[in-house]
């Protein structure tokens, strides 16, 4: 068993160390959020998924081995993971790689031979052998492949199926040299239940997380955009998607009020780091970001101006049953009908339209007031309401977030409350059932 240091107990730092931790090592997870650390050592992990919960919790309170133990500083280990965040810097183009860079600066300064570091943030190609590997070995005096091991590892959970898609995804490993890739690739063998695939060197291994969540926004946005051309022929798109999917090479995905979340709407735009080549992941992107707005246009269009009228948004997480409102198309479409948004709250490409001319921004708040309700966001800086506070007095209501809850609701308490307009861009509600108690449901 090894003596881990996990760099960053965000969303993957905190499952990963828990899952070495209850794979038999000694885990000490180091983060410098003060409140990250005091909801660990409180018991109290930030964490949605009722299995993730167990799963922190019991590496937290194992007595001996495989605990995972909290700090709040780097210490020295045989491996160093880093799950630090990557934002994208709209203003600039480029990836923020502040937070990768000091952990390589925390890293380097308790490094000792033969250690070997694994970084598990998403990158521009390039990074792990690059910019990571020149700080490590400044900061250490150590040489990257002589004195010490350097990988690159994506993390590929599925929010709200974390624990099991840790456990079972493939784990693709890229190694500065075959020594660092062995010894990572080992190293997850005593805790995964997949393969680990090896990948020829970091690059590549960065480049095939980037290229899996392009190819998902992308096959996304052909979906949205199939709806919006369904829309134009008067075509109802679900129907027309579920039959064009019974061929056995056609398997056109969900269109939705756009794609969400901290991954597909940032890492396309890492390719773009230093490539001249990227037009239709590019495009995908605008597509996506530009569904907010097509929902409001179809509202516009059941309902006239939405000047002085209520709108209810169901939902500002980015998808079904999670607690994470970041990018979230709930969020553009309220920011779209002006809802004056908290500094630090995550939009990308917000407020989009889809203009051949490469899109614009544009609101549609002039005296609308909105209502914002989520069963599973508790981020207090947004105004959230309960859904009956949401609902009562509205004019319309757009489901925004596909939770359970809302599929379940029932049309006569909605109609009793108000809105006798809904908009449900996932097709979840049955437009009969809602219309018999006096409600349209406009889908696509
Ligand atoms: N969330 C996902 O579903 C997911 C899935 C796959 C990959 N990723 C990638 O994994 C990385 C981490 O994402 P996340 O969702 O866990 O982020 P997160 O924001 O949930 O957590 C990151 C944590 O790192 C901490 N941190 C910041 N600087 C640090 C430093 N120098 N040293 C140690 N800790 C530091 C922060 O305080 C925070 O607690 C990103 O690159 C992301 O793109 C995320
Ligand atoms: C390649 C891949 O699978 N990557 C996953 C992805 O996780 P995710 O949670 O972001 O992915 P999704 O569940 O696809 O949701 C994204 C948004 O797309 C909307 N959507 C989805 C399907 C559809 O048919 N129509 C839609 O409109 C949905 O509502 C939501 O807003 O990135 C993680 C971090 O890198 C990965 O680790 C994880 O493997």
């Amino acid at each position: 068993m090894s003596m881990i240091c996990v760099h960053g107990l965000g969303y993957v730092g905190l499952a990963t160390a828990s899952l070495f931790a209850n794979a038999g090592h000694e885990v000490v997870g180091y983060d410098p959020s003060d409140c990250v650390r005091a909801a660990l050592e409180a018991r109290r992990p930030r964490v949605t998924e009722p299995e993730l919960r167990e799963f922190v919790c019991r590496a937290l309170d194992a007595e001996e081995e495989g605990r995972l133990t909290v700090s709040d500083t780097p210490v020295a280990a045989d491996f160093h993971l880093v799950c630090v965040p990557t934002p994208f810097d709209e203003s600039t183009g480029h990836a923020d790689l502040r937070f990768v860079d000091s952990a390589a600066r925390n890293v380097g300064r308790v490094l000792r031979a033969g250690d070997v570091v694994v970084l598990e943030s998403t990158v521009p190609p390039g990074t792990t052998e690059g910019t990571f590997r020149e700080t490590l070995e400044a900061e250490s005096g150590l040489v990257a492949g002589t004195d010490f091991g350097l990988a690159f590892t994506p993390e590929t959970v599925l929010p709200g199926n974390t624990v099991a898609e840790l456990r079972t995804n493939a784990r693709i490993v890229g190694g500065i040299d075959a020594g660092s890739r062995e010894a990572v690739r080992a190293l997850y063998g005593t805790a995964i239940e997949a393969e680990r695939l090896s990948a020829p060197d970091c690059t590549t291994a960065e480049f095939v997380k980037l290229a899996q969540n392009a190819s998902r926004d992308v096959q996304i946005a052909f979906a949205n955009e199939m709806a919006r051309i369904a829309g134009d022929y008067g075509v109802d798109a679900r129907a027309a998607i579920g039959l064009a999917n019974h061929h056995p090479r056609v398997n056109i995905l969900s269109p939705g009020p756009g794609v969400g979340g901290h991954c597909l709407p940032v890492d396309p735009h890492f390719l773009k780091e230093a490539s001249d080549s990227v037009h239709l992941v590019e495009t995908a992107r605008r597509v996506n970001d530009s569904m907010p707005e097509y929902v409001i246009e179809l509202l516009e269009g059941t309902v006239g101006s939405l000047e002085g009228k209520t709108v209810a948004v169901l939902g500002v997480a980015y998808k079904g049953n999670v607690d994470d409102a970041r990018n979230s198309p709930g969020l553009a479409i309220a920011d779209l009908l002006g809802v004056a948004l908290p500094e630090g709250i995550e939009l990308h490409g917000r407020a989009m339209t889809l203009a051949s001319d490469g899109g614009g921004t544009v609101t549609h708040g002039e005296g609308v007031t909105v209502r914002l309700t989520d069963p599973y966001v508790t981020d207090d800086s947004l105004d959230l309401v309960p859904l009956t506070a949401a609902l009562d007095g509205a004019d319309a209501a757009i489901l925004a977030s596909p939770h359970a809850e809302y599929a379940d609701l029932d049309p006569a308490r909605v109609a009793a409350l108000g809105p006798d307009v809904v908009v449900d861009p996932f097709g979840i509600l049955v437009p009969e059932r809602w219309a018999e108690a006096g409600i349209e449901v406009v889908t696509y």
